[in-house]
């Protein structure tokens, strides 16, 4: 990434970003100041749960999306309800700060299937219908110009991790552990500011482990991962999911939520609740140490709600070295990726990429949205 890739930014303003993760429970939104290349203040951010019946209606349509068409009845009514959870975000959030006018709203939309080897990133939500009750310009299809131009289409928060790193001038990665787990490498920074930048979707997340919780406690999530902290890792069973065909490929690549479904499941079947979660969470742990970067990062920071999992973070601990919460440098790890939407939508309205080959495989900078 170097310092033409962000020629043509100007003044500061105010966007509002929105995330509906892979996890699915909710979204998040966030106020950020920013030219498209630095990061101004940073405003207040908010997380508007799902209701359980949202949640389960979105993982239905998940489980079909490979089958759906753009309008089919049930993809457009459960559209219509997330959009209306967006709606209220943006209103939660904005009665906080009544006087704080955001220029624009980078949405991202509830991703239901990513399948970038058929060219395919599917995000729904209605921009317009956004638009429309906010009355603020929004910026959406973030990814369908990268896969467009021979890209993965995922992941895009490298370019915010560069922003927030712009003073560090060590190796430094930052993994985020939502549903899925993608990484940022930042490698050593020169005096003129030129660092190499890479990325990937490292495996799974939480989402695996997730649906073991649920199935086995009635829990959406290993709160404290307390039921993986109570078992044995079954190294035979944790070497079959790491001989997955994805973990032999180099980066970038990256996952839809279920790649690994229902491999993975299967493979852990017979464990007992514990260790089933216990290996699970080795996967997570291990599918990071295995990846293979251009650089080693010296410094290692986590965000993502698997940063709230101390079974995860005591193994990264072990694998990596040292590993700390982005809390820890003062960011908000709950509200970057909503954050990261905001940066992306000022960058898409200052045409300045938001893509590299390094980051997305994409062939040349890519800028990444539309207005609408
Ligand atoms: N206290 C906790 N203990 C254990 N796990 C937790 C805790 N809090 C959150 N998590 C995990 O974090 C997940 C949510 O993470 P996050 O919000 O980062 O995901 P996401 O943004 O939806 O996913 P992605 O980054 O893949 O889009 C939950 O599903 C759960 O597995
Ligand atoms: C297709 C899609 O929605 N991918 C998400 C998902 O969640 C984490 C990981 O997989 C990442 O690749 C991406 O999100 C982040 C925000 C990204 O694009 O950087």
């Amino acid at each position: 990434m170097n310092a033409a890739a962000n020629a043509g930014a100007t003044g500061m303003i105010w966007a509002l970003g929105l995330m509906s993760g892979t996890s699915l429970d909710g979204v998040d939104a966030a106020l950020i100041e920013t030219d498209g290349v630095r990061i101004g203040r940073i405003g207040p951010s908010l997380t508007l749960p799902y209701s359980p019946e949202l949640r389960a209606k979105t993982r239905s349509l998940l489980d079909r999306a490979a089958g759906l068409s753009a309008d089919d009845t049930d993809v457009l009514a459960i559209a219509w309800d997330l959009t209306l959870q967006h709606v209220e975000a943006v209103r939660l959030l904005r009665e906080q700060v009544p006087d704080l006018e955001p220029a624009v709203i980078g949405f991202h939309g509830q991703t239901i299937l990513h399948q970038p080897e058929l060219g395919r990133s599917w995000q729904i939500g209605d921009a317009g219908l956004l638009q429309e009750r906010c009355n603020v310009p929004v910026v959406h299809d973030f990814r369908t110009r990268d896969l467009e131009n021979g890209g993965e289409g995922a992941p895009l928060v490298p370019v915010f991790h560069a922003a927030l790193l712009e003073q560090e001038r060590r190796p430094v990665a930052v993994l985020n552990i939502g549903g899925v787990a993608n990484v940022t490498v930042l490698g050593a920074q020169d005096l003129a500011g030129e660092r190499g930048v890479w990325a990937c979707d490292t495996g799974p997340g939480n989402a695996l482990l997730d649906d073991w919780a649920l199935q086995h406690t009635g829990q959406p999530c290993d709160f404290g991962g307390a039921l993986a902290a109570a078992g044995t890792v079954c190294q035979d069973v944790l070497e079959a999911l790491l001989a997955m065909p994805y973990f032999a490929r180099p980066m970038p690549k990256s996952l839809d939520r279920l790649s690994f479904h229902p491999e993975a499941m299967a493979l852990v079947r017979d464990l007992s609740a514990a260790d089933g979660a216990a290996t699970l969470a080795a996967f997570t742990v291990e599918s990071v140490a295995r990846t293979v970067f251009p650089v080693r990062p010296e410094l290692w920071f986590v965000a993502g709600g698997g940063r709230h999992n101390p079974v995860l973070m005591d193994g990264l601990n072990r694998r990596l070295g040292p590993v700390a919460s982005v809390d820890n440098l003062g960011w908000d790890g709950d509200a970057l990726e909503a954050q990261c939407f905001g940066l992306l939508a000022v960058r898409c309205l200052r045409g300045l990429p938001s893509s590299w080959p390094g980051t997305t495989g994409v062939r040349q900078p890519c800028r990444a949205g539309r207005t609408v």
